[in-house]
């Protein structure tokens, strides 16, 4: 770019920050809009702000050549959104991500997405040289949740762990529980793909009060197997709000599992689908479900992972200062 010798120049004082966001399974099977978990497997992102309006997305990984690089890009929409609900103008940015989430598989990476938006937004605001300001968790789940649809994919992607999300006429709200250490996570991932919006279209508006009862119990006992007793996580996996409904639009999906837990697996659809997770007892039985995948359906991409403790993260990096014409 060449410079106008003659132009007023100004130094531009670029700031930048770098966010971790980590992939989050949604449901755990009983645990319909309301139960998650955060896997340590995630997307990297920096964010630099520049002179000029407008921003621009370099995407290396998944999603590479097909999100949009523009400001319609999820992950701005997000930060944008977070300026506009506070009534500020979210300043031209560059964005680098690096993305390892498998987009449309039931790892959560719309509410990643989003929330790497959300936390970029925190973190510019927090860094503000006018006029600083922290962002409380309430907030933060609040303006995700309302980007998302429902709280049981961000709130564990905001704040690691296993995580219990609920809506009240104030808000949602959230409680982050540790996962027993004995619970190991297994993530089959299929090369075909389902829109979560799709999956949602699929539900009834009703459901018989004992299929409500049933998953009442279900998820209850889920805790108690996540917790502290992880011997119960077959039968606290069971589920008769959604699986069902969605089956037929996932029948490679439906069948695994169905295979799955014929052999004593606690398998579970992943979020909407089409991936699956299991929450086996122990690593184990882990590596026995992954050694039967790998033999019996080599085309399932299997990700052994760790439950991420953490959540998102933001951190302030130095960014380098511009000459700009005025
Ligand atoms: N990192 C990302 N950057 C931009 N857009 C994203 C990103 N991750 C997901 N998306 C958008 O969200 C869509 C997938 O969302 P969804 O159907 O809810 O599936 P998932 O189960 O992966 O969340 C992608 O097709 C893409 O449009
Ligand atoms: N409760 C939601 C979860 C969607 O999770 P995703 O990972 O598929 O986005 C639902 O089941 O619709």
């Amino acid at each position: 770019m060449s410079m106008n010798a003659d132009a007023p120049q100004t130094t531009y004082a670029a700031r930048s920050v770098r966010v971790r966001v980590p992939a989050t399974s949604a449901n755990l099977g009983p645990g319909f809009d309301t139960l998650g978990i955060a896997l340590a497997y995630g997307d990297d992102l920096t964010a630099t702000t520049r002179a000029e309006s407008g921003a621009t997305v370099h995407v290396t990984g998944v999603g590479e050549g097909e999100v949009p690089t523009d400001a319609s890009n999820l992950v701005v929409r997000s930060a944008a959104y977070v300026y506009e609900q506070l009534g500020r103008e979210l300043p031209g940015l560059t964005l680098e991500a690096h993305n390892r989430i498998p987009h449309g598989r039931g790892m959560g990476s719309s509410g990643s997405a989003i929330v790497a938006g959300i936390m970029i937004a925190a973190g510019l605001l927090e860094s503000d040289p006018e006029s600083p300001l922290s962002l409380t968790e309430a907030q933060l789940l609040g303006f995700a949740t309302a980007l998302e649809g429902h709280p049981d994919n961000v709130a564990p992607a905001l704040f690691g762990g296993l995580t219990i999300a609920w809506t009240t006429p104030e808000g949602p709200k959230f409680k982050k529980l540790m996962v027993h250490r004995g619970v190991a996570p297994l993530v089959l991932v299929p090369s075909f793909t389902m829109s979560t919006e799709l999956a949602r279209s699929l539900q009834p508006e009703q459901v018989p009060h004992e299929d409500a009862v049933f998953n009442v119990s279900r998820s209850a006992l889920l805790i108690a197997a996540l917790t502290q007793s992880p011997e119960l996580l077959f039968e606290s996996t069971e589920d008769r709000l959604h699986q069902n409904y969605r089956g037929a639009a996932m029948p490679g999906t439906r069948d695994l599992i169905a295979e799955l837990r014929e052999r004593g697996y606690p398998a579970v659809v992943s979020g909407a689908g089409p991936s699956v997770l299991v929450m086996s007892n122990g690593p184990q039985e882990r590596l026995a479900a992954a050694d039967f995948v790998a033999e019996h359906h080599p085309d399932w991409r299997v990700l052994t992972l760790a439950v991420d403790t953490k959540g998102a993260t933001v951190e302030p990096i130095p960014a380098i200062s511009s000459r700009v014409s005025q």
